[in-house]
């Protein structure tokens, strides 16, 4: 795993002393390299350019939405999706710019939708005949109003990954069955609905995927949908959205290919195919490949217990509460001791949270060198899907975020304290 380090030889994170950075913010913390975040984005649009392809990056904020990530996304110019009215309100807190917005979601409520078209969201995701009469129904209450949307389509290829990161197949909750004909029907109605304007389709096959070959078969089976519908309706598409998905490095037992050589490979199946009208822009929706790598957890080292022949069991003072996806996923990371990252391991460790349940395991054989109570411990990668899957069980707070770019951190999520977790309690006397 790649890390960086400082003369004293401890871990640094957007060029800040990470022993330094646990000192100021207090653990648990996650700590975001700003700065690699801004480089993954403009990889991706420099993949693009170079094949002169039109595009919009549009980060999928559900992997970390915060005020501050909106506004790292917007000075990046690049799109985001949001797929709640939740995310939607924090990304116009940050004044993100509402016609970058797609929103997404297969059971958009109509509070939602209203929150949408009253924040002039530049793309809806319509994900199903529900939501395909509702959005009509809405914008009846401003007929002079076009509200562009895609359709989101599932092509019928499964991803090679954790069957619940899986969005592809046939058999899923997320949008038109391709097969069954059902995409083609609500092309028909999206067509015909006056205030509808089909911009084109979107399909996400899934999330951490190492292989290119599922993505290069879903756009060539997409752009046969487009071709088919061009031809049937005289329908000429805007955008291809793609999703996202792309895997990773957690461990070095990961070799995913760097992100944007994914999205060079599948531009490369793409311009194989002849098109009987203009290239549509292609849109992705990357949200892991964006933040995980920029993410870092700080956590200290507090209780140990050794029982004679087991793996010891070093326990930190956060856990499954702020990273839910070693017991949701059987996922895997890498932990390093901030003090001395480079030292060889002494010992493999279970190596555990608070929280009062045996799965609350960070990671089940993190080698490590010797560590005492007090220590910070950074586990690495775990910028996507931590945070933003944070919950308060055990009413544990939610740890801070902090923003470190050119050696400066700045706090950007304050971290909860007891008050706020009462804060909605009612007394029942
Ligand atoms: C529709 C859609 N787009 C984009 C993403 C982002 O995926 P990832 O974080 O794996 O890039 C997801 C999440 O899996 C998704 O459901
Ligand atoms: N939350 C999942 C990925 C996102 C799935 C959303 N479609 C994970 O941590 O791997």
């Amino acid at each position: 795993m790649d890390i960086t380090t400082n003369a004293a030889g401890h871990l640094t994170i957007g060029g800040c002393d990470a022993l330094a950075l646990a000192q100021e913010f207090d653990t648990p913390a996650y700590i975001y390299d700003v700065a690699a975040i801004r480089q993954q984005i403009r990889a991706f649009a420099a993949v693009f350019e170079q094949r002169q392809v039109p595009y919009e990056v549009s980060y999928a904020s559900k992997a970390f939405a915060t005020v501050a990530m909106y506004q790292v996304a917007a000075q990046e110019h690049c799109h985001v999706d949001v797929v709640s009215g939740g995310e939607l309100y924090t990304a116009l807190k940050a004044n993100f710019p509402a016609a970058n917005i797609s929103f997404h979601g297969n059971n958009k409520s109509e509070a939602e939708l209203k929150a949408a078209l009253a924040a002039g969201v530049g793309t809806i995701i319509v994900d199903n005949f529900y939501e395909l009469d509702l959005l009509q129904g809405l914008l009846k209450a401003t007929p002079e109003k076009q509200q562009n949307i895609l359709l989101r389509l599932t092509p019928g290829i499964s991803a090679h990954t954790h069957a619940y990161d899986q969005t592809g197949q046939t058999d899923s909750k997320f949008g038109f069955d391709l097969e069954s004909g059902q995409a083609e029907q609500a092309a028909k109605l999206a067509l015909a609905a006056p205030q509808l304007n089909l911009l084109g389709i979107h399909a996400h096959i899934g999330s951490q995927i190492f292989e290119v070959a599922g993505f290069q078969a879903a756009a060539t089976k997409l752009l046969s949908v487009l071709k088919a519908w061009h031809q049937e309706f005289g329908f000429t598409p805007q955008v291809l959205n793609l999703g996202g998905g792309f895997g990773i490095r957690y461990t070095d037992g990961d070799d995913p290919l760097p992100a944007a050589d994914f999205v060079d490979a599948i531009l490369a199946t793409l311009q194989e195919t002849a098109l009987p009208f203009a290239q549509p822009a292609i849109w992705i929706e990357p949200g892991r490949s964006i933040v995980g790598p920029a993410g870092y957890q700080l956590y200290r080292v507090g209780s140990r217990k050794d029982v004679p022949g087991l793996r010891p069991y070093v326990a930190v003072d956060g856990g499954m509460g702020d990273n839910i996806r070693p017991a949701l996923y059987q996922a895997h990371y890498t932990a390093v001791k901030a003090a001395t990252p480079q030292a060889p391991a002494l010992e493999t460790v279970h190596l555990v949270g608070k929280y009062c349940e045996s799965g609350d395991i960070l990671i089940d054989e993190a080698p490590l060198p010797a560590t005492q109570p007090g220590d910070v411990i950074a586990v690495l990668a775990t910028g996507a899907y931590g945070y933003s899957m944070a919950s308060n069980y055990n009413r544990n707070p939610r740890p801070a975020v902090v923003f470190a770019e050119n050696g400066q951190a700045k706090l950007v999520v304050r971290r909860e304290t007891d008050a706020d977790l009462v804060q909605n309690d009612l007394s029942y006397l």
